[in-house]
């Protein structure tokens, strides 16, 4: 969001379509209604419009970067700010006409993308720019990279052609048929690259380190950046008078089908400070949790040509729904907590003792359609559980005019998965205590208690296994994965209002069932 000076533009031609725009904060969607009223810049990362005033500009992006659509109705618009050369802002077609040469291209070299290679779970991530000139380097940057590296034939491949779906599906694709195709001797790691502090910067990849020397990684790069609307870069070694290697890195050409022409830029690799936040942090409001009912909606909307199953569940939304923010009936209490700690047992139990009513999120309406859902990526799996939330909001709504309402997971259990999911790494690069990713959906139904079941790693386990029942992604995830289980833990507990009350889940069930009743009574004067 706009942190700045809240200043919002809106097309004449679409009202719906608000964007935001300030000096600091730049537009990427203008609507996909208003295709009309932009330019679109295509450049060597990715696709951005630009307003129609600023032809001259466009003139002057990089080499890669060409104009295809033209119209004259937007206004403010940025422009490209893929060109590796730099982000080029602009505020006003005529001021941007006025700057002179001498400020553009400073403006430029101030406002690069940065990317995120990362090895390991566990290590630092890479980050690195990439530079027109070998600039100086200090020894520890240099090794950084050579480690990172290595001596290996280099590739990059960055998803960013189409619309946000496309984008999200074919980077799943893309991640399948590189498990599948590469050969043995050539590895991957995700690459990520954004523009720090620029929301929605985030262009997701994939560096292919290859040791090989077979023509067949070519030829599938080729085949890829046809199949899955990826850029494809490849990366150069080169030593410099004092011993020290630099990489470069320019478009990938296939030496079999595309003679060189000596037109593409190279770029040199320049290690940087990492930034403080996660880069996913960019790109989770409305990529990987939902604020609003219309925003989950519309992710389904747009996958109705690719994934038939969302008209269904969209119906059922449709069916549903009513207008329900504030329960005001008999109290709705939510059980969170990882898998088998034991929210199924306990929620049956607090059934019973309260004579309530026992929902679920997502709710059972859904069941048929949660396999195909769970198999997608995380843009449309996180829109189908977030849908699944407001039904079952219709359905407490519903239901506690009558009596109590106990549920199975809802809100928490979505934002805590997505969030980490998106945030690789460790439990510190999680977005701190306090930022708006941990808010409440303004028009999601508020429960009156959340209670976060804990056991131990050990007990978990135990509890697991005695269970023994199919699994979703995320439940092998925890199983196998320390760092999720703790990211997943961690984000239950920064979430706010309403935050969630740790139950230590640990004892026998009917201590636990006691446990609960005294919070319940207590909390909720039931
Ligand atoms: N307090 C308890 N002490 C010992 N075992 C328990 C306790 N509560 C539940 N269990 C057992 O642990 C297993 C998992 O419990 P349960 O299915 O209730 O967990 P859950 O949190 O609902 O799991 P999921 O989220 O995966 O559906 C079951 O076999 C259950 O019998
Ligand atoms: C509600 C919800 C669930 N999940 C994931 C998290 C768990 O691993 C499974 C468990 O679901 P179950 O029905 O309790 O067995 O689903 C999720 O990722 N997002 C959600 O909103």
């Amino acid at each position: 969001l706009c942190n700045k000076d809240r200043h919002w533009r809106v097309c004449g031609e679409c009202v719906e379509s608000v964007r935001r725009v300030c000096g600091e904060c730049t537009v990427r969607r203008v609507c996909a209604e208003c295709t009309q009223g932009v330019w679109r810049v295509y450049c060597a990362q990715g696709v951005w419009r630009v307003c129609a005033g600023c032809v001259e500009s466009v003139r002057r992006v990089c080499g890669e970067c060409t104009v295809r659509r033209v119209c004259g109705e937007c206004t403010v618009r940025r422009v490209c700010g893929e060109c590796v050369q730099g982000v080029w802002r602009v505020y006003g077609a005529r001021a941007l006409r006025s700057l002179p040469n001498m400020s553009v291209s400073r403006l430029a070299r101030g406002c690069s993308r940065l990317f995120l290679l990362e090895l390991e779970a566990r290590a630092e991530p890479l980050c690195f720019i990439l530079s027109c000139e070998r600039s100086a380097s200090t020894r520890a940057d240099a090794e950084a990279v050579r480690r990172a590296f290595g001596s290996a034939r280099l590739f990059s491949l960055l998803v960013d052609g189409g619309g946000r779906v496309q984008r999200a599906r074919s980077h799943a694709e893309l991640m399948k048929a590189l498990h599948a195709q590469l050969p043995p001797e050539c590895i991957f790691s995700p690459l990520t690259s954004f523009l720090p502090g620029v929301k929605d910067s985030l262009i997701r990849g994939f560096l292919l380190r290859d040791e090989s020397t077979s023509s067949s990684t070519e030829r599938l790069l080729s085949d890829f950046r046809q199949s899955h609307s990826v850029s494809v870069f490849s990366y150069e070694r080169e030593q410099d008078g004092d011993g020290q290697f630099w990489w470069c890195q320019e478009m990938f050409r296939s030496p079999a089908t595309e003679p060189e022409s000596g037109q593409s830029q190279r770029f040199y690799v320049k290690p940087t400070t990492a930034p403080e936040h996660h880069p996913a942090m960019l790109n989770m409001i409305n990529s990987d949790v939902f604020y609003r009912l219309e925003d989950a909606y519309q992710v389904l909307q747009e996958c109705k040509n690719v994934i038939p199953e969302s008209m269904a569940v969209l119906e059922i939304v449709d069916q549903q729904l009513e207008a329900c923010k504030q329960n005001e009936g008999f109290p709705v209490i939510v059980l969170e907590g990882l898998d088998a700690t034991g929210k199924t047992t306990l929620t049956e139990s607090l059934q019973k003792a309260l004579a309530a009513t026992l929902l679920k999120s997502p709710p059972q309406c859904l069941a048929p359609y949660r396999q195909h859902f769970d198999s997608e990526p995380p843009l449309i799996r996180r829109a189908f559980y977030a849908l699944g939330n407001y039904i079952t909001a219709a359905q407490i709504q519903r239901e506690s005019s009558q009596r109590p309402v106990i549920v199975d997971r809802y809100w928490h259990s979505t934002a805590a998965y997505a969030i980490a999911t998106a945030v690789s790494g460790p439990v510190e690069k999680l977005p701190a205590l306090g930022s708006e990713i941990y808010e409440w959906p303004s028009d999601l139904l508020r429960p009156n208690l959340v209670l976060l079941l804990t056991v131990s790693p050990q007990e978990r386990l135990r509890r697991l296994q005695h269970r023994g029942l199919g699994q979703t992604e995320e439940e092998t995830q925890l199983e196998v994965n320390h760092l999720f289980r703790q990211k997943v833990d961690e984000a239950y507990k920064r979430i706010q209002n309403p935050a969630c009350v740790v139950v230590d889940a640990s004892p026998s069930p009917d201590q636990v069932l006691q446990q609960v009743l005294h919070l319940i009574r207590i909390k909720c004067h039931l």
